[in-house]
């Protein structure tokens, strides 16, 4: 559409250096992760994450691992560690639910706290861990297994992670009350795709709404690979095909407030989605800080976990700059190598080909507008 004259400035020098380098980044960090065994990557996650933000690689990865020798190597290790994940992870207090079922307090074994630089994120809800017990219900974490499916945000240039083994996030929208809005999704949806995990579009309240009105937004999606499901907690529609969603999963539920992520939680599991809003009154003034989520199992014979957390809920934006933003959108995606300026954002240049997929129709009106909106009224204004 192209219909707003842009007030974009170009941007600076610096900020084209600093994406440049986010993207070498990611491309050394893969080459590194092949020179360590897979049980010394794991322990270096995030390690690497703050190498990438400080730069101090080589000598922290020298030390690093030989820590983990030595520790690898330690006679008092026990052999027979047991296995289970992290519910909560709170500083010495951490809650391990065992693969057998039992629930312990557990600390982590100091060598392990050293891996992590600045202190944070040794340990975070949803890790695999093996755990030495010390009594009936306390034990030590002795080992973190590697781990996929990351949310993390970024303070002040330090990434932290705040939840683990994330399969993947359900987008919570509503059809009706408060009504839909799909820019909320598309904002979700990028998100997803910055932390590189698999969302599930949910749009509950379907008994409000005659779904047939909502035909042409989820085709849009659909055609982008996204999948889309309509439910009502109200009547019970689709609660079947959630409670699949669900099992044996660990998932990641975010959307606007009120649009029923309670009520179709609790639709799946009674008492699921009660915990889950206390949770969030309890954390209502660190909505935008909170770094720790907490896993709440499900109660199905597949095992699964939501996990729960305010910053997740309103999963926000996080440190994404304007250039990024067409790249992580997969139908503009395919558009952006053919425009005229190599650092174009698709917004006032001339010849830009997302301008022309528009016009053509190859790309949704809606879906460009949105970007449109992301960039002048939030990214580019800072
Ligand atoms: N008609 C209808 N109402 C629903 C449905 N699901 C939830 N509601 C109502 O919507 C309101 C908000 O539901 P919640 O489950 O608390 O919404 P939430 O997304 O968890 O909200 P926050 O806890 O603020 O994030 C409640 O009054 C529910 O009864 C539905 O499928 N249909
Ligand atoms: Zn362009």
């Amino acid at each position: 559409m192209g219909k707003k004259k842009s007030n974009r400035k170009n941007p600076s020098k610096g900020e084209r250096v600093n994406f440049r380098k986010r993207y070498q980044g990611r491309v050394r960090d893969g080459d590194l992760t092949r020179e360590f065994n897979q049980g010394e990557q794991d322990s270096l996650a995030d390690v690497r994450q703050s190498e990438r933000v400080s730069g101090k690689g080589d000598l922290t990865r020298k030390r690093t691992v030989s820590q983990l020798k030595d520790h690898e190597n330690d006679p008092s290790r026990a052999v027979d560690l047991v296995a289970g994940r992290v519910l909560r992870a709170h500083g010495l207090a951490n809650t391990v639910l065992t693969d057998d079922g039992q629930r312990l307090e557990c600390s982590i074994r100091q060598v392990l706290k050293s891996l992590s630089i600045d202190g944070r994120g040794t340990v975070v809800a949803g890790d695999r861990v093996r755990v030495r017990m010390e009594t009936e219900s306390t034990g030590m974490i002795e080992h973190v297994d590697p781990r996929r499916g990351v949310i993390s945000r970024t303070s002040r240039g330090q990434q932290h992670v705040i939840a683990a083994n994330v399969d993947h996030l359900l987008i919570v929208a509503s059809a009706a009350m408060p009504s839909l809005k799909p820019v909320l999704i598309d904002r979700f949806l990028l998100s997803a795709e910055q932390c590189d995990l698999s969302p599930v579009i949910i749009i509950n309240k379907c008994d409000l709404v005659d779904p047939v009105t909502l035909q042409q937004l989820v085709g849009v999606y659909a055609s982008m690979g996204y999948r889309t499901l309509f439910t009502s907690a109200q009547s019970g529609v689709n609660i079947d095909s959630l409670r699949e969603l669900l099992a044996g999963k660990q998932t990641a539920v975010a959307g606007q407030s009120g649009v029923g992520k309670s009520s179709l939680l609790n639709a799946v599991q009674p008492g699921l989605g009660l915990a889950v809003s206390e949770v969030s009154r309890d954390n209502q003034k660190g909505r935008h800080t909170t770094t720790s989520a907490q896993l709440i199992p499900i109660t199905d014979p597949r095992g699964g976990a939501v996990f729960d957390t305010p910053g997740i809920r309103q999963f926000q934006l996080w440190d994404i700059s304007p250039e990024e933003v067409s790249g992580l959108m997969p139908d503009i995606r395919p558009y952006v190598g053919q425009c005229r300026y190599a650092n174009c954002l698709h917004l006032a240049e001339d010849d830009c080909s997302v301008k022309n997929a528009v016009a053509d129709g190859r790309i949704d009106a809606r879906r460009y507008d949105a970007y449109c909106h992301l960039l002048e009224d939030d990214l580019l204004k800072q």
